[in-house]
């Protein structure tokens, strides 16, 4: 089966249509002032319209509140909402109900500990997004190119459904996918040439990598499809 991959933080068309010519499943669009991969509403809108029903469309947001998420959402129109804060799992709720779209509820893990803040997502969020935490000092709450021990992952329910982000680039992903035998995976700043600026050569050895490690056959588990 192939891997999902998600390529995050797009801002140009350039960008977004080699994401989506290398078969990416979900783009992702951050809204997120502090980031250098944010971008407004209605620009990330005009932009999604070009692949709209070949990939995904996510939008990625940090603890925002309805106003901000009523603009994305008219403007943006998204398949998915990426909640990349400290979101309850009653916050998620709500904007489950409120929107009516499937959250992928990102959590940032170090420690074993962290896994068990799943639970109180499960049968609420869609799909989770595992990733690192984010290092002392940093102002986002992802996208810092750094990843955790996939080894924690050994202990994760096989119907956990996820997407492992964090710190993996073309380098990386055949070990990330071998060790994890994750369907799905999220990338960055590992397909950047600077902060924000996506690459497209990075973005093709990505892809090369996935492709050589599905043709070696990296375990991939029996994770459930959420439609997330
Ligand atoms: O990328 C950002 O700037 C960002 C800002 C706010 C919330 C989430 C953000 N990024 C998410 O983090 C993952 C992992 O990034 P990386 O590959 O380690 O650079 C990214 O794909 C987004 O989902």
């Amino acid at each position: 089966m192939k891997t999902e991959v998600k390529i995050c933080g797009l801002k140009t068309m350039e960008a977004l249509d080699r994401a989506v010519a290398l078969g990416a499943s979900h783009t992702g669009f951050i809204f997120f002032p502090k980031s250098p991969r944010n971008i407004e509403p209605d620009d990330a809108g005009r932009l999604a319209e070009r692949i709209r029903g070949r990939a995904k469309i996510v939008a990625v947001t940090v603890d925002a509140d309805n106003d901000d998420l009523d603009e994305i959402v008219s403007a943006l129109k998204p398949d998915i909402l990426q909640l990349h804060g400290a979101e309850s799992p009653e916050r998620v709720l709500t904007v489950k109900a409120v929107y009516g779209l499937p959250v992928m509820k990102a959590l940032s893990i170090r420690e074993p500990f962290d896994l068990k803040r799943i639970d109180a997502y499960l049968g609420i969020a869609d799909r989770f997004l595992l990733d690192a935490k984010p290092p002392a000092g940093s102002d986002l709450p992802g996208g810092n190119g750094v990843s955790f021990d996939w080894r924690l992952l050994d202990a994760l329910d096989g119907a956990v459904d996820y997407m492992l982000s964090g710190g993996l680039n073309a380098d990386n992903i055949g070990a990330a996918l071998a060790l994890t035998g994750a369907r799905a995976v999220d990338i960055s700043s590992g397909v950047e040439s600077a902060p924000g600026v996506k690459d497209l050569k990075l973005m093709d050895a990505f892809f090369d990598a996935v492709r050589r490690a599905e043709a070696q056959g990296h375990d991939q588990g029996a994770r459930s499809e959420s439609g997330a």
